[in-house]
């Protein structure tokens, strides 16, 4: 049966967490809202919250397109649609905000079409628009997932993050496009550095799922893509190399960046030293940014179906001011 009107609530992520470049993910504490239903006339995109210039609100916008693609899949025709969206997740910083734009369009409109597709085929769908499994893995399934794709069929696990687990992210003032990050690297790799690689990747995957914290630091480590992308983010290299030694269990590139992460120990007590060094690295080297502590989010997208004859606003539905 269709639905009349949803709204999904879904998470931001952090991808690669160092080593695990295309493969680990971690969903995080920030939101994206993507309301959904079949326009009586032309389809209409409303865009609210900060940073969204330049977003499309007509049928080149990705919400929109994404949901085209679960409607054909599903077999069912709604090709004017209105979409409201509010997102507290930066674009083009390293936080996932396109794969939580896919990830909250594929849930909704699978909704809207009355649920056909299943939540694996949504993954499918979402690693393949994406082009790597990580972001939209943590989107859709909350927690950290570790997740493979062969370009044809993606897999994951999910490990549910250690409750001690916090993080604080520095997020530049400037933007830096997935796709331009990812001309940063060579098409070759020396074996040792590969190695070295799997090595850092397994160790952090078993440090998640044993809940041993204490390994992060030596296992958070990567040659693989974040030293060709540092000269892109000035202080990078720095804050890499010393954030162990100022409060962190480890630190990461965000993504394809410019955001820097960093894991904390929710009882440190050296919180404020950690964010103070963040902050005054990048702004020696120039860089305006702003910190924000998050935590890992647990679950993937909420899902709410917005009943025939509801009062209020969009916004006030985001903020939970109207039952939906
Ligand atoms: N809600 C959205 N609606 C439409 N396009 C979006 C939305 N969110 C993100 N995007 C697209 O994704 C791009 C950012 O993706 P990317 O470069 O991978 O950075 P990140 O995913 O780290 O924020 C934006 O420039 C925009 O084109
Ligand atoms: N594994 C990808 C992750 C990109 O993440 P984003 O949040 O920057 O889109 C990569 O490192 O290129």
């Amino acid at each position: 049966m269709l639905n009349s009107q949803v709204l999904v609530k879904v998470p931001a992520s952090t991808a690669n967490l160092g080593p695990g470049f295309d493969t680990l993910g971690m969903a995080l504490s920030l939101y994206a809202w993507i309301e959904m239903e079949a326009a009586d006339g032309e389809t209409a995109i409303e865009l609210y919250g900060d940073g969204l210039e330049g977003i499309p609100t007509d049928k080149t916008n990705l919400i929109y397109k994404v949901a085209q693609l679960v409607f054909e899949e599903a077999g069912v025709q709604i090709p004017e649609l209105r979409i409201a969206m509010y997102s507290d997740i930066p674009l083009t910083r390293g936080l996932g905000s396109s794969a939580s734009a896919i990830v909250g369009a594929l849930v909704a409109a699978n909704a809207l079409a009355g649920s056909p597709l299943s939540e694996d085929k949504l993954f499918q769908m979402a690693s393949a628009l994406e082009g790597h499994p990580d972001n939209v893995g943590a989107s859709l399934f909350g927690g950290i997932v570790v997740s493979a794709w062969d370009g044809v069929r993606a897999e994951k696990v999910r490990i549910a993050p250690h409750r001690n687990l916090e993080v604080l992210v520095a997020i530049p003032s400037f933007q830096l496009s997935t796709e331009k990050a990812r001309h940063a690297l060579p098409s070759k790799l020396e074996m040792k550095d590969a190695v070295y690689n799997v090595a850092s990747s397994s160790l952090l995957v078993a440090a998640f799922a044993s809940g041993q914290l204490e390994l992060i630091p030596f296992a958070m480590r990567d040659k693989l893509h974040q030293p060709y992308r540092a000269p892109l983010v000035p202080g990078m290299s720095e804050i890499l190399e010393q954030a162990t030694s100022r409060g962190a269990l480890g630190a990461a590139l965000s993504g394809a960046g410019p955001t820097l992460l960093t894991l904390v120990d929710r009882g440190s007590s050296r919180k404020a030293e950690l964010e103070a060094f963040l902050l005054q690295t990048l702004e020696k080297h120039g860089i305006q940014a702003r910190t924000m502590w998050l935590s890992p989010a647990l679950n993937g997208p909420e899902l709410s179906i917005v009943g025939r004859g509801h009062s209020g606003s969009f916004m006030e539905r985001v903020k939970g001011e109207v039952k939906a």
